[in-house]
């Protein structure tokens, strides 16, 4: 069933060796993923797409085929994290959207949902271990796992308007869901992106680490907390207060597929994130 190889191990001695990363401890068929789980059936996810882990169909695709695995293992926890002390991910690749075939922004799109639909909805215990910046889709994914640990001195939050473009309805309510209404207008209608301290004070992150190993063992220190609590119960809640979202992403993702991809495709938002890319790259230039 699984195509790649777990390292088991116990939890300390893996979450020390992940932090140090002396060690490689896990082989496997993906690029841009490294999965360790250890002896208590806790998974570490790693995304290594250097430099940023911009969010590409192929990342999302491995995303998306751990977490079948991880649901066909009976996984106990996952921890989501970056192999990178400044980016935790920059959202979606911008150059896989910008001037890309309608079908190839509208499979990204999807792929996006259908970890969204596996993630949100897993019946194992998620957190967000975010080592570094973490914009739009970064935010985005970390919003998906049940709770953010954030290491201090970095950035998160839904910059979409920035780019040009608005942000899906579904990812509207998940922000409402999690920061509050009017919080999340104030935050989605600027772009706003959070220091890690301003975004513990509006609850978009759980809890501030100092550097990655705390971040590890207060994500593990969250995993930890569900040990006494019967599996099942903790997921029947789970569901029923993800369902109404996790229903609507389901039944409409071609709805939401099609209205992304038109908006992405026009030519006022194509213009828009020329603009946002050449600002990066001015940012970069000036900064050497
Ligand atoms: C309930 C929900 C259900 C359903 C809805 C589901 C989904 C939701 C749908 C939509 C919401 C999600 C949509 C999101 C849209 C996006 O994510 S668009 C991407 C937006 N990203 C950004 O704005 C981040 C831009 N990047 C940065 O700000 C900085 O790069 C960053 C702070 C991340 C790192 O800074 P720094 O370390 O200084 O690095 P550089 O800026 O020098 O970058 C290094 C190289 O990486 C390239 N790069 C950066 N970001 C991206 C990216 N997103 N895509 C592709 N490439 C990127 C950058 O160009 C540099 O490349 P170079 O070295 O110049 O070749």
């Amino acid at each position: 069933m699984s195509s790649y190889v777990y390292k088991t191990t116990r939890r300390g001695v893996l979450l020390a060796k992940t932090v140090s990363y002396q060690v490689r401890l896990c082989s496997g068929n993906f690029r841009h993923l490294e999965v360790l789980k250890d002896e208590n059936n806790v998974a570490i996810v790693t995304m290594k797409r250097a430099p940023v882990n911009s969010l590409n169909t192929e990342l999302l695709t491995e995303i998306s085929s751990v977490l079948t695995d991880l649901e066909e293992t009976k996984c106990s926890g996952m921890i989501l994290t970056s192999f990178s002390d400044k980016v935790f991910c920059s959202g979606l690749d911008i150059y896989e959207i910008f001037k890309s075939k309608p079908s190839a922004i509208g499979t990204s799109f999807s792929t996006l949902l259908e970890v969204f639909i596996k993630l949100y909805g897993s019946t194992f215990p998620t957190v967000a271990a975010i080592t570094g910046h973490a914009p739009a889709g970064g935010c985005v994914l970390g919003l998906f796992c049940e709770y953010r640990i954030m290491v201090q001195n970095f950035k998160i939050g839904l910059n979409e308007d920035q780019l040009g473009f608005n942000a899906p309805s579904p990812i509207v309510k998940l922000m409402i869901n999690t920061i509050g209404h009017r919080n999340a207008e104030l935050a989605l209608t600027s772009g706003r992106l959070f220091t890690t301290s301003q975004a513990l004070q509006v609850g978009l992150v759980d809890e501030i680490a100092k550097d990655r190993t705390e971040a590890f063992e207060k994500a593990d220190g969250f995993l930890r907390r569900f040990e006494m609590i019967p599996p099942l119960a903790r997921n029947f809640t789970k569901q029923s207060m993800r369902r109404a979202l996790l229903q609507d992403v389901t039944i409409n993702r071609e709805k939401y597929t099609e209205g992304f991809v038109s908006m992405i495709s026009l030519h006022e938002v194509q213009q828009s994130i020329a603009a946002y890319l050449d600002n990066l790259k001015n940012k970069k230039r000036n900064a050497h």
